[in-house]
């Protein structure tokens, strides 16, 4: 059993390790999130539905509630304020609010507030998309409960956990986070023990409910939790096939939920460039990096060998850029991850393996290198507006502002992105390619506003 020090010893270096990265921690205090309103449509009882405009009201725990001051979290997002109230009745939740609103906190606070700091055992469980996310949750977690004496786990594939006691580690872990696969062999091996988890959260809920593999996985492991264990869903985005399905998965649920034209956040300013094929496109990035001074930004494409290919080609070009997707080996994405966070690379080239909750503060500008498609109904290819938003999203965060630049090279990447404009109801304006002094001192003037802001 880990004692308090090294618990924290463990805390400590993890934080340095992975987020000590965050240094923009300290600046949360000037922040405005620019949120629009959640509206809460649905719970489940008749008791009044509060919303908390303080920490202090939510009778967390005191070193709980010190560890969410020493984040520089000084009030709770609008988010936050709705939604913990219920949570923490504990009652079941699907959850919708803009990216970068600060759901995680939501989440994590509940789950440290539900945890029987006495009982070893797991008892609360977070699944995420991907390791990256699972991680970056870890790291919340550890930092929220710094204070408090709760033993973690990571449920993802090659964690440095396995260098210790698997067995014992799992066994002792009072808050797991994971991604389905990883904890599914681990629940179905006994290593996890399943009966004491009171809170099973899914994050990034819907695409952990649609999509084949991660659905299929999440709901096998939803099946095997104890039947009182409370469930909470949170997104930014739902599609209404989700939704019905999420209505069934988390029953008499609390719900809030946005309207789609509410859904894109304001302060990202999205445009386009048209270019004539992939090479043009090329030349369109390696001109913006030449002329534009970045925090730092990532560029998304639909294929992992395009993000190889054009990590080659922009290095070739001159560019220090790194790449990141799913065939890389865990180290390998851990450290461009890891790396990326501490601000040693500026720009990260990625498939959508980091499209959802990623939350880098310095990333200023994203790039739709490829326009976002998915496979529909019919397994027709169509536009995938909730994984542009996702992407775009992982500017823009809590409060700052972000430019979004889509690249279209034909009349299939223009129309797609049509109908994901239409589909938001938000401008894309287009930033001509004919006078690149006009396009330099255009963005330079966006940034410069952005900076100022
Ligand atoms: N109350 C708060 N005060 C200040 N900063 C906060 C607060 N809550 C969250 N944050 C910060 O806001 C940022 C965004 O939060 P978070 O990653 O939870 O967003 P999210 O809503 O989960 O976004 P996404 O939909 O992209 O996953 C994080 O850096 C987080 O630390």
């Amino acid at each position: 059993m880990k004692s308090e020090t090294e618990n924290s010893n463990e805390i400590d270096e993890l934080s340095d390790k992975i987020s000590g990265l965050k240094t923009q921690d300290a600046k949360h205090n000037n922040l405005q999130e620019t949120q629009s309103d959640v509206k809460l449509i649905r719970i489940h009882d008749d008791e009044p539905v509060l919303s908390v405009t303080t920490f202090e009201e939510l009778n967390l725990h005191p070193d709980v509630q010190k560890g969410v001051y020493e984040m520089g979290f000084t009030r709770p997002s609008k988010i936050q304020a709705k939604a913990l109230p219920l949570l923490l009745r504990p009652q079941n939740m699907i959850g919708q609010s803009q990216s970068g609103t600060g759901k995680t906190a939501a989440f994590v606070l509940t789950m440290l507030s539900r945890i029987d700091l006495n009982l070893k055992a797991p008892q609360a469980l977070c699944l995420a998309p991907s390791r990256e996310l699972a991680r970056q949750i870890m790291v919340e977690a550890r930092k929220m409960g710094k204070y408090t004496p709760v033993t973690t786990a990571e449920a993802i594939r090659d964690s440095s956990n396995n260098n210790r006691d698997r067995n014992t580690i799992f066994k002792e872990a009072q808050l797991i986070v994971g991604t389905p696969g990883t904890v599914l062999d681990l629940i179905k091996r006994h290593i996890i023990d399943k009966k004491n988890i009171k809170i099973f959260v899914l994050d990034e809920a819907d695409n952990m409910l649609n999509q084949q593999g991660l659905g299929d996985q999440s709901i096998k492991v939803k099946n095997l939790m104890p039947k009182d264990c409370q469930i909470v869903l949170f997104s930014a985005t739902y599609e209404d096939s989700v939704r019905e399905f999420a209505g069934r998965f988390a029953p008499h649920a609390n719900e809030f939920r946005l309207k789609i034209e509410e859904m894109s956040v304001k302060n990202i300013k999205q445009f386009y460039m048209d270019c004539t094929d992939e090479e043009h496109k090329l030349k369109v990035l390696s001109e913006l990096y030449s002329i534009l001074t970045i925090h730092q930004s990532i560029i998304f494409v639909e294929r992992r060998d395009s993000a190889d290919r054009i990590a080659k080609r922009m290095t070739d070009l001159g560019h220090k850029v790194i790449d990141l997707h799913g065939g890389l080996s865990t180290t390998e994405r851990d450290e461009v991850m890891d790396g990326f966070r501490k601000g040693s690379a500026k720009v990260l080239i990625s498939t959508n393996v980091i499209a959802r909750g990623i939350d880098v503060m310095q990333v200023n500008l994203v790039i739709n290198f490829d326009i976002p498609v998915k496979r529909n109904e019919d397994n027709k290819i169509v536009a995938d507006p909730d994984t542009y938003l996702h992407r775009i999203g992982r500017t823009g965060r809590f409060g700052r502002k972000g430019i979004a630049i889509n690249l279209v090279s034909d009349n299939y990447s223009w129309k797609n992105l049509r109908s994901i404009q239409e589909y938001f109801e938000r401008d894309i304006t287009q930033i001509k390619l004919d006078d690149w002094d006009h396009v330099e001192t255009f963005l330079k003037n966006e940034i410069k506003a952005l900076d100022a802001a």
